[in-house]
């Protein structure tokens, strides 16, 4: 070989190896010329550069193990790094901490109930600007009860996995009441139509429909995993029931990804077809570092705050809460102790066999389900439903005990102030009230903010800044939930986290632990080409048969109110075909 070629040769191999080029291109024998270069003249930093990326290749400690595929009940093991994070987000730990404390207020706040009274209480229900509907806070919902469940007996834990992986329906522990009475323990299944956090009773019905579909899917899942593999599968309830699961989990996650955050951002109103996809391998390149997966997530207190989405409850479903909060014995008058109790009280009589549990005076039939109509009917009365705007002065006064019990135990727990969360995120910090609420002001808020906190900007405490600070543009690709700014930038970076730290969402989610399971096989061609990759409507088609239309607007986009869609869908000339048929109709 001339020396000239084996300059230039050896130039090419620092390249790929400095620019980490890759894939590399093996047939071009890359490795085979080093050695060969090595052998005529052994060079030291060559040969480090060598071992070097060898070595890297292989991660240490081990990230990945053979077996262990199943989801554990109380969200143990999540973690790939499973040797030493075990315990990464398990029910039961202590929520983490995500801001450093900074600045320490000035002076002491006012009492909760005047914060509340002030600049949080609801005094005309204000309509979503963008028209989200009730049906999509049904979703918001089961997400956060998947993710907090803060124990009253010690606000610093939280009873859930820091993960999405349905802990309502599948409970929270394999020991716990909760667990056990949801199971059948033949074929996999769950007991018909049930789920096993009694708190989803509480919220409004719509919710419990939803997550009774999740019920159902994982039903429907198990029979289908077992009239596929009944070599596999026969005589083995605990195989099928962990193997549906992490399936249903799968397309939880996928209703999260194409359906819930492409409405939060607008995607749906353009023709685009691009996602925010968390789960994503990117691996280290020449500038760019790796971004790992599967490392394990444990949710803050500060993330549990950020998901209070009190103020978009719509005003049919506050009308139902008051009606619930009665029937217990709860006032926005009563004391935290006293909202506690009455909590207490009413779950102690709730029947220990989550399969008996009933809400909104539906009836089951004899095999233990809900009527259709029934729950169907409240999820298309969800999409009929305009939700609340998010901004100051938008919680029902329901929620007063509530809120007030919030921004105490915050205080309890030392919560960092508004500034500070935004000094975290790497936000400019807000110079003034005026800046806080955006141009133009609401100078009567501006106002009863300034008398709060002392005129001091940065004794704003997180929660109430966060449920009074500036919204976001609704109808507004890019922000069409309309969030107040500080939320709308957390929430993402609390979701991303979320999911890619989930080893069961991504390096292990594979067909393999998954059965070899046919992701088409919920599909509908007709809805399919109109959803825009969404795909919660196959839920609706399998599990409440013959109610909605595969073509409609109702099915295919129920997180958009029905009075908004039109509106909403303006410039999709794509969607040919496609009605505004109300189901049940
Ligand atoms: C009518 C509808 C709703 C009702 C009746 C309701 C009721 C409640 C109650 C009673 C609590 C206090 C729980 C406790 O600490 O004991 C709470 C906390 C909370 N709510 Fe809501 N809520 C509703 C809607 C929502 C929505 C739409 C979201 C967000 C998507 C949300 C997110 C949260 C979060 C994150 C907590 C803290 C949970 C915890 O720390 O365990 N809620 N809600
Ligand atoms: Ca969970």
């Amino acid at each position: 070989m001339g020396k000239l070629k084996e300059i230039k040769e050896i130039a090419e191999l620092l390249i790929l190896f400095l620019f980490q080029k890759s894939p590399i291109d093996d047939s071009k024998l890359f490795l085979e010329k080093i050695i060969k270069i090595m052998s005529k003249e052994p060079h030291p930093l060559f040969e480090r550069v060598l071992v070097t990326q060898l070595w890297n290749e292989i991660a240490k400690p081990p990230a990945m193990f053979a077996g262990y595929s199943y989801r554990d009940f109380d969200g143990s093991d999540y973690s790939r790094f499973r040797l030493f994070s075990s315990t990464f987000g398990m029910a039961g730990s202590q929520y983490a901490r995500s801001a450093r404390i900074q600045n320490l207020p000035s002076e002491i706040p006012p009492t909760a109930e005047t914060i509340f009274d002030s600049i949080m209480e609801r005094n005309t229900f204000k309509a979503h600007p963008s028209g989200i509907s009730a049906t999509l806070f049904y979703l918001a919902t089961i997400i956060t009860h998947d993710l907090f469940n803060t124990d009253p007996r010690d606000p610093t834990i939280n009873r859930n996995s820091s993960y999405l992986d349905l802990t309502p329906l599948y409970g929270n522990s394999k020991i716990s009441a909760m667990q056990q009475p949801i199971r059948t323990f033949q074929d996999g299944l769950l007991k018909p139509d049930t789920f096993a956090d009694s708190r989803i009773l509480l919220q409004p019905p719509g919710v419990g429909a939803m997550l009774i579909l999740f019920s159902r899917n994982h039903n429907y899942i198990a029979g289908e995993l077992l009239k596929k593999n009944p070599d596999r599968f026969s005589n083995s309830d605990e195989d099928l029931f962990q193997t549906a699961r992490l399936i249903n989990c799968g397309y939880y996650l996928k209703i999260v990804i194409h359906n819930y955050i492409r409405t939060i951002l607008g995607l749906d109103a353009t023709k685009s077809e691009w996602f925010l996809d968390p789960t994503k391998p990117y691996n280290k390149s020449w500038l760019l570092q790796e971004v790992p997966t599967g490392i394990g997530n444990q949710v803050s207190l500060e993330f549990n705050y950020i998901y209070r989405w009190h103020p978009a409850i719509a005003e049919k479903d506050v009308e139902w809460s008051e009606k619930e909060f009665k029937r217990l014995g709860i006032t926005p008058e009563s004391t935290v102790n006293e909202f506690k109790e009455k909590v207490k009280d009413w779950s102690t009589i709730l029947n220990k066999d989550p399969s008996k549990w009933t809400f909104n005076n539906m009836i089951r039939d004899e095999e233990g389900k809900f009527p259709n109509n029934k729950l169907a009917e409240e999820l298309v009365n969800g999409t009929e439903k305009v939700a609340g705007a998010f901004g100051a002065n938008n919680i029902p006064k329901i929620f007063r005990v509530i809120e007030v019990y919030g921004i105490q135990s915050a205080r309890t727990l030392g919560l960092c102030s508004l500034n500070d969360f935004r000094r975290f995120l790497k936000l400019k910090p807000y110079d003034s009230f005026e800046d806080m609420m955006g141009h133009p002001s609401d100078l009567t808020v501006v106002n009863k903010l300034k008398s709060l906190y002392g005129n001091a900007i940065e004794n704003v405490e997180l929660y109430p800044g966060l449920m009074s600070e500036k919204t976001k543009p609704g109808d507004n690709i890019g922000s069409m939930l309309a969030l107040p700014f500080t939320v709308s930038r957390a929430i993402l970076s609390d979701a991303v986290n979320l999911v890619r730290n989930d080893r069961f969402f991504t390096d292990d989610f594979n067909q393999h632990n998954l059965a070899y399971w046919d992701w088409n096989i919920l599909e509908d061609q007709a809805s399919k080409k109109l959803a825009s990759g969404g795909i919660i409507h196959q839920l609706f088609l399998k599990h409440l048969p013959g109610i909605y239309d595969n073509k409609s607007t109702w099915t295919l986009y129920s997180f958009i109110s029905s009075s908004k869609i039109k509106d909403h869908l303006k410039n999709r000339d794509d969607l040919e075909g496609i009605n505004y048929n109300k189901p049940l109709d």
